[in-house]
């Protein structure tokens, strides 16, 4: 493709594009360099790297120079992402993008499963990769910069995929990374604090939240929403002032209505009501909260024109995500979940959803991301101590982070939790206080299989670890 084609300026010279990349690094022959403006460093200033390796066009703010054919543009982010979004055309017939603090993962997972049960080819994009049935591919985002985005769905539309959700982040939303995205349905689950330090305020956090729906979601598209989820109304008033059509879901849903919801040993009893029916469905889902995801993805569906009898029939048969409320291992009637709750919200949310499974006790295991929010930390331990009976502080990834000040801040929350910073050695520990009908949580990483300490990942699974320190306790016991 020729530079003006791509770019649709008239460039001269107009040299042949190949490939477009925002790293220095990564640019080959004939490639764009799009030199964006960071946190860490300002791209202009490897415009030589990019030109020595062969790089034929530059894409930059005013003001940048270069011996190369130089499209300039004051919002290169968002420019990259429409270059990107025209190098690789195809895109899923529908997309769905869902956006909120906690829950994306699970909800675009149910949405992909409950496309494939109603025999559609699905994929989904987010926290887990790109994963389908005939495309799959690791990320290193939830939401991947925009070229990897559009490249990543021109192969999956070229695989089969006809029907896609994909997890939108903040950073992904303020970065512009999936501008250029045809998004027929938005979703919402919810917002609470996380991510204050690279949004200067809530209200900053809200409205990066809030693109998905003033700025993204198509002119014919219709926005799923979570009425149980903090700031639901706010997104509602949103879709109305574009005069966009909802589909409400959750307790206070208007279009997918859950009427009760029974928590039992192996998932969720749910009632519910569509379309002037009730419904009942026996997910295989561990934690309440986890009905609300469900019913958010049955109200995408349903936005992208599916019939909403059709998907309540379909589910009973969704499963969880990996590494959100996992069973791990059974011990002493009892057991072990893993968890990703990284907020305090979601920290308060998983504890609570896990007492219907603990005749026992609850006991907690957490830490925090280091070169992430602070602010989150006590919170995060408060929200641990008000909702388990004993409380364990270690490491999450620490990242280029003091991981004893990490824990130091947690602990402001509560106080009376055992620390042990090693986190292998919080769960042996909380393995082995484990006493008949006790549950173990272990909230924070996950699916993550590394712990970052530095810049360095170090194999790190909390389920594995976990059930090798329940098989030990199992044969000291005999
Ligand atoms: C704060 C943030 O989101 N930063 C992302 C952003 O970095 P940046 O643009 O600030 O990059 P920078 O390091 O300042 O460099 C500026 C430019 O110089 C370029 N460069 C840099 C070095 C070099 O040798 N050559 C070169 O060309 C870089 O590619 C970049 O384009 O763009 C980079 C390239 O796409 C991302 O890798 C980086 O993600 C960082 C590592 C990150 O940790 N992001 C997390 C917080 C994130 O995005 N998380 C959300 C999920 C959050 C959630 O919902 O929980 C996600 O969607 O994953
Ligand atoms: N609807 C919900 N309300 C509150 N908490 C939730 C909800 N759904 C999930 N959680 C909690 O949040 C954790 C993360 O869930 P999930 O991975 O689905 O969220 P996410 O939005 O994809 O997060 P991230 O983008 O950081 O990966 C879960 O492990 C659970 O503890
Ligand atoms: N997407 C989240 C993941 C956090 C996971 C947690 N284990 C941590 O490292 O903080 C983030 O980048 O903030």
């Amino acid at each position: 493709m020729r530079l003006s084609e791509l770019a649709y300026e008239t460039i001269e010279p107009d040299p042949q594009i190949d490939g477009l990349t925002a790293d220095s690094r990564a640019v080959s022959r004939g490639f764009l360099f799009a030199a964006l403006p960071g946190v860490q460093a300002d791209g202009a200033s490897y415009i030589p790297q990019a030109e020595e390796n062969g790089a034929a066009a530059i894409l930059a703010l005013p003001g940048v120079t270069s011996k190369l054919p130089v499209i300039v543009d004051a919002e290169p982010r968002r420019r990259l992402a429409q270059l990107a979004a025209r190098f690789y055309p195809r895109q899923p017939e529908v997309v769905a993008g869902i956006t909120g603090t906690n829950g994306k993962t699970s909800t675009a997972r149910f949405a992909a499963q409950l496309w494939t049960l109603l025999g559609c080819e699905a994929g989904s994009i987010g926290t887990l990769g790109a994963q389908s049935r005939v495309y799959e591919r690791a990320l290193a985002h939830t939401t991947p910069d925009p070229v990897t985005l559009h490249e990543t769905m021109d192969a999956m539309t070229r695989a089969g995929v006809t029907h896609l959700a994909m997890e939108v982040s903040s950073h992904g939303l303020a970065q512009h990374r999936a501008d250029g995205v045809h998004f027929r349905v938005a979703a919402f689950t919810n917002i609470t604090q996380d991510h204050l330090d690279y949004h200067p305020t809530f209200e900053d956090y809200f409205n990066a939240k809030g693109r998905l729906f003033t700025d993204l979601l198509a002119s014919n598209g219709t926005a799923a929403i979570n009425m149980d989820g903090e700031g639901a109304e706010a997104v509602v008033e949103l879709a109305r002032l574009r005069g966009l059509p909802t589909v409400q879901t959750g307790w206070n849903g208007r279009d997918v209505k859950l009427l009760s919801c029974e928590p039992h040993m192996s998932g969720l009893a749910l009632e519910l009501e569509c379309g002037g029916y009730v419904y009942r469905a026996d997910p295989p889902l561990i934690g309440a909260f986890q009905a609300e995801n469900a019913l958010l993805a049955a109200g995408i569906v349903i936005a992208a024109g599916a019939k909403g009898a059709d998907v309540m029939m379909q589910l009973a048969n969704i499963e969880g995500a990996p590494g959100r409320m996992e069973f791990v291992a059974e011990i002493a009637g009892g057991g072990v979940y893993v968890d990703y709750a990284h907020t305090p919200d979601a920290v308060g949310t998983a504890l609570k959803a896990i007492r219907p499974h603990a005749p026992g006790r609850v006991i907690a295991i957490l830490g925090a991301g280091g070169d992430r929010d602070r602010t989150k930390r006590p919170l995060m331990g408060a929200a641990a101590k008000a909702n388990a009976d004993i409380v364990m502080v270690t490491d999450d990834n620490p990242r280029t982070e003091d991981p004893a000040s990490i824990r130091a801040e947690i602990l402001k929350g509560c106080p009376d939790a055992k620390e042990i910073g090693d986190r292998g050695e919080a769960i042996a520990a909380g393995v082995a206080m484990l006493d008949e009908g006790d549950v173990l949580l272990i909230l924070g990483k996950g699916h993550e299989a590394g712990q970052q300490v530095g810049d360095q990942v170090f194999p790190f699974d909390d389920a594995s670890v976990a059930r090798d320190a329940v098989a030990d306790r199992m044969k000291e016991l005999g």
